[in-house]
């Protein structure tokens, strides 16, 4: 790997650690019933996450309205967006994350890092109310000293600002951080704060191929990013 040495981790949640689809497709179902219109399109939702929530129902409610034969301008939208962000949040919380799966070498990679003294954080664009339950659900809040959602703070992934905070919070300098993340958002904040940045290749990324995005590697399971780092050093 290019990164050498960093002092602390921090980690993009949905497409990183956790395949979240399901439970995205499942709530944006719900909701969608809710204000009658046409289901989601799984597709369409892989390609919509990671930008944060209000822009997913944004996205979510413009296609529903079209499929329906609606208007869908912004206008239509907005008179729509309260009610389907309630619902939303409602069906999502409902689930209590039993659609959510950790991806191949996760627990075992977070346990690794831990075990070599890595400190880390979670820096996600999901809203913190359903980030938090995700990750214990999981049980890898073990790992985790923080979590830190895209309502966290008043800009979210691709502006730097969580995460340099994280690193505030964590005591190191950007540099010395390493950002594993699955997309285009995750690699831009990192850059922007001046960060080494990693990408999983089994992540959403907008539905474009990870390689494209420049990264300081491309990886297929965290575990082999934890054997590859050596302990950390104070
Ligand atoms: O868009 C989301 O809600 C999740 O995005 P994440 O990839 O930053 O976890
Ligand atoms: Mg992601």
């Amino acid at each position: 790997m290019t990164v050498h040495r960093p002092h602390a981790i921090l980690l993009d949640l949905d497409g990183t650690l956790i395949d979240t689809l399901d439970e995205f497709e499942h709530a944006l179902a719900d909701m969608l019933a809710g204000l009658g219109l046409p289901g989601p399109d799984r597709t369409h939702i892989a390609h919509t996450i990671g930008k944060g929530s209000e822009h997913l129902i944004r996205s979510v409610l413009t296609r529903a309205l079209e499929q329906d034969g609606r208007a869908s301008d912004e206008a239509a939208v907005q008179a729509l967006y309260a009610p389907a962000m309630e619902g939303y949040l409602r069906a999502y919380e409902a689930q209590q994350h039993q659609l959510a799966r950790l991806y191949p070498g996760v627990r075992e990679g977070l346990q690794c890092l831990h075990r070599k003294g890595y400190p880390m954080a979670v820096v996600t664009n999901k809203p913190t109310r359903l980030a938090e339950p995700l990750l214990s659900a999981t049980g890898l809040d073990a790992y985790i000293a923080f979590l830190y959602g895209g309502d966290s703070f008043a800009r979210r992934k691709p502006d730097p600002l969580p995460l340099r905070k994280a690193c505030e919070r964590l005591q190191v300098a950007p540099a010395q951080a390493l950002m594993i993340g699955d997309s285009a958002n995750d690699a831009a904040a990192a850059r922007a704060a001046g960060c080494p940045v990693v990408l999983m290749r089994y992540g959403f990324n907008h539905g474009q191929p990870v390689e494209q995005v420049p990264a300081d590697g491309y990886f297929d399971s965290i575990a082999e990013i934890a054997t590859q780092l050596p302990p950390r050093s104070a």
